[in-house]
Order: structure tokens, then sequence, then C-alpha cells
């Protein structure tokens, strides 16, 4: 067995957490990644219009994740540099051609279970890779000044609402604040299963680490397999 390989996770979501250490991995370290997302998506979204094109909800989180990931760049952790790959993690619902984050207020959480139930939408995940290892940095690298490869994936997966949801259960819903801090107003591992009838594609993905697509990712960008960072 070579040294351990080691993942960091460029996130504060509490799900991309869990996930990883359901899935067998205890991330080497927690790393708010403290992006404007909102000025993210704005630069991109002058980019893309520069250019005659405009954001695909693939792109933005694709985006996200890597701006995530790249912020973290040259951070030391509990005292020491990064070592490892470093994983950064974004995460929207497209419904009606519309792109939903968080909706933080209840009437708006509200108003999308209204208009969401009895239909379906899809979750994309983007996922950025960075290689922070040291021996992929070489000997001259340290501080900010750090440049790491890096690469990404989305995966996306539709999400089909029960059409029986009541007023009342959405209010209730609504009432818990679950549904106010996660992308689509929706969870489908917490309170929110309840109302959801299935979910075509990776159910990961829809929690906000789509665990095969980042093994998959690892493999084919970094040349290593998942089984490598399993450590709990
Ligand atoms: N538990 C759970 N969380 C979900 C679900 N769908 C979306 N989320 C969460 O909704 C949040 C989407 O917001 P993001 O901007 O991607 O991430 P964040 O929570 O702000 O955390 P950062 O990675 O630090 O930006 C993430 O924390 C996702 O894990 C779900 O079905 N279940």
């Amino acid at each position: 067995m070579g040294a351990p390989v080691r993942l960091y996770l460029a996130s504060t979501s509490p799900a991309r957490l869990a996930t990883l250490r359901a899935a067998g991995i205890e991330p080497a370290g927690l790393i708010s990644p403290g992006v404007d997302e909102d000025a993210v998506v704005d630069r991109l979204r002058v980019e893309r219009a520069a250019s005659g094109g405009s954001l695909t909800p693939h792109d933005m989180v694709l985006e996200l994740a890597r701006a995530k990931a790249e912020a973290v760049q040259g951070q030391l952790v509990e005292g020491e540099p990064i070592d490892g790959f470093v994983l950064g993690g974004d995460s929207a619902f497209e419904f009606d051609g519309e792109v939903y984050g968080k909706p933080h207020e209840p009437a708006v959480a509200r108003e999308r279970w209204l208009a969401m139930r009895g239909r379906s939408g899809v979750l994309h995940s983007g996922h950025w890779i960075l290689d922070h290892r040291s021996a992929s940095l070489g000997p001259d690298a340290g501080g900010s000044a750090v440049e790491c490869a890096g690469a990404g994936v989305v995966d996306s997966a539709e999400v089909h609402f029960s059409a029986s949801v009541g007023d009342h259960e959405i209010d209730a819903y609504v009432a818990t604040g679950e549904p106010l801090e996660v992308a689509g107003a929706f969870t489908i591992d917490s309170r929110g299963a309840a109302f959801i009838d299935r979910v075509s594609g990776s159910p990961s993905a829809v929690v906000g680490l789509s665990v095969p697509a980042v093994r998959s990712l690892l493999r084919d960008a970094f040349g290593v397999s998942w089984h490598e960072l399993w450590n709990r």
C-alpha cells in the first residue's frame, strides 16, 4: 500500500462532508472557500455574452466549483501546507428554464414548491479537483503563488416531485427551515425525501457531491483509484 492519498474538501456544505464520510473518506481538512459566488457568476455571464453565448447551468456549477477549489490554493490548513487533492463543489437547480440556488426566504421556498409539485427539474452538481500534492507542485512552490493542475466534471440528476404534496405540507416543510439553505429548496435525503417520487441519476449528485463522478474524475485526470482515498 503506497502513501495515503489525501483529499481536502473546499466546502462548508454539511451534506458534502457527510457524503464523503459515508463513502469511506475523512477529508484531510475542511476549508471554507469564501468565494463571492454572485461576483463569479456575474463575471461569467459577461464573458459568455461577450463571446455571443450564454451561461449554462452546467458551466455555472463547474466554474463555481473551480473558483472554490482554486480559492484555497496555497492556504495553510491547521498550520500545514495542503498536501493532497482539493475538491470544490457547487450545485444549482434547473427548473422551467430557470436556474435556482438556495431560496433563503420562506416565501421564496413556498413559491418554489407550489410550482415544483407534480413536476421535475434537474439538479446540476459541479466538481473541481486540484492536484495540490507537494510532489506535484515541485520544490519552488510556496505561498499563494501555487498553481495546481486541475480538472472538473458535472453530474446532473432529474428530481421528480410528488404531485400529492399539499399546501399544508409545504407550509410545514418550509417552517422547518430545511429548504431555505439548499439548492432548489429541497433535499432528497432529509425531510424533503417525503415529497420526492424518484431521482433519475446519481442520488449523491443531487445531495451535492457525486461520488461516482468524482471517482471517475480522479481516475481519468490524475490516475488515482478512488479506493486509495478510503481512510475510515
Ligand atoms: N442534504 C442535502 N443537501 C442538499 C441537497 N441538494 C442540495 N443540497 C445542498 O445545497 C447546497 C448548495 O449550495 P452550494 O453553493 O453548492 O454549496 P454551499 O452549501 O454554499 O457550500 P460551499 O461548498 O461552501 O459553497 C449544498 O450544501 C448542497 O449540499 C439534498 O438533496 N440534500
